[in-house]
């Protein structure tokens, strides 16, 4: 039967090289690119039938931000499909970063240095606006729309007799102290993106819970520190060509510098190729690129605990409602 994969953000970085490795993996499955900007979704589309002239690639209209286009995508999808037998979380923003200079130098002299280059902990904040549905922007992109989605599309994640995969791309700038439940949207805080990637972890824990009796399954990964829009955003673009050379030089001392966005999707392309109940609902699985360039995904146990995964779920279900009862 043919497998069915959505991508979201699939135009660029992570989402792009994922999709063409996948059709590279197996050329019968019906890809369906889930992207805000169809102009974007075209090229990339065109793109991939390049490489794969006979692929089935599909385009649907989403902005994973806006509550509107999520509830008329999942429409469009049930429509389409029978069935949703992958789907990659993967669209993300973050809106004006700015590098704490201090901190980084202090890093860089500290026996900490590893730990501050693969998860930019302390490292980065963001400034987060709050969109049309009144709801601040980094949360709705990053988790809430996405959670909207499953919800919408459960009837076709939970088909009987069959299992179904939802991988969250998350960050090991994920971080607790980030995450509060008095705030779940990070409203009073500087590092919305750290929140929002925290929160995608202890929902994928929860979705776990819940829906894995009806052959759903949620796994969560981290491409490591890839060079796409995203992080050409963080440093003025000279900037980064300068400093290039130092970034494959810290690839000989951190793994998690996976730098290529084709190498960035290792974890996303692993978790393809395995059977979701054999995977670890408490890992995060990490794209990894070792200094002789060899890629590789490993699994690490997340800081995260069931209570405050299944409180987070509630507050979702209730903000779910809550925006629904507004439209
Ligand atoms: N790069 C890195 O080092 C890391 C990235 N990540 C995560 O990887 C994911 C992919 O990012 P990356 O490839 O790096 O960056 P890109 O900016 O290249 O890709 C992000 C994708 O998300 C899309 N997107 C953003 N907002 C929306 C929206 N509201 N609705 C639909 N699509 C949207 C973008 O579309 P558009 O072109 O229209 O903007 C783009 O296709 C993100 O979730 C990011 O947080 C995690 C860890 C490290
Ligand atoms: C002097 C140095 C060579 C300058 C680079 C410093 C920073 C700009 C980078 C150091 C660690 C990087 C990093 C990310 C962004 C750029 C850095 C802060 C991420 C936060 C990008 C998005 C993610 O989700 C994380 C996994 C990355 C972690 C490392």
């Amino acid at each position: 039967m043919e497998r069915i994969v959505i991508v979201t953000g699939a135009n660029s970085g992570i989402g792009l090289a994922l999709c063409e490795r996948l059709l590279t993996q197996d050329s019968a499955l019906r890809l369906c690119l889930a992207c805000r900007n169809m102009q974007r979704a075209e090229a990339a589309r065109s793109a991939l039938l390049t490489s794969h002239p006979s692929a089935h690639v599909d385009l649907l209209h989403l902005d994973v931000g806006s509550v509107r286009s999520v509830l008329s995508a999942a429409q469009e999808v049930q429509a389409r499909y029978s069935k949703v037998d992958y789907l990659y979380l993967n669209a993300g923003i973050m809106p004006n970063p700015q590098v704490d200079l201090k901190t980084l130098f202090k890093g860089l002299f500290s026996r900490n240095v590893v730990h501050m280059f693969a998860t930019a902990e302390g490292l980065l904040t963001q400034q987060d606006r709050v969109n049309s549905d009144g709801l601040q922007e980094v949360f709705a992109t990053n988790l809430f729309g996405h959670f909207l989605l499953i919800r919408e599309l459960e009837p076709m994640l939970c088909q009987a007799d069959l299992t179904s995969s939802v991988i969250w791309t998350s960050s090991s700038n994920a971080c607790r102290s980030a995450f509060s439940l008095e705030d779940i949207q990070h409203k009073d805080g500087k590092e919305p993106y750290s929140s929002s990637k925290y929160a995608s972890d202890l929902i994928s824990l929860a979705l776990n819970r819940h829906m894995n009796s009806q052959g759903l399954y949620s796994s969560v990964v981290c491409p490591g520190m890839v060079m796409t829009n995203l992080t050409y955003g963080i440093l003025p673009h000279f900037f980064w060509t300068l400093i290039m050379p130092i970034m494959w030089l810290i690839r000989l001392f951190t793994n998690t510098f996976t730098i290529t966005p084709y190498n960035g999707a290792e974890a996303l392309h692993w978790l393809f190729l395995q059977k979701p109940q054999c995977l670890d609902p408490r890992s995060k699985y990490h794209s990894l690129t070792s200094g002789f360039g060899k890629n590789y995904t490993q699994p690490q146990k997340m800081d995260i605990d069931d209570s405050l995964s299944e409180e987070l779920y509630s507050a979702l279900i209730e903000l779910e409602k809550e925006v629904k009862r507004k439209l």
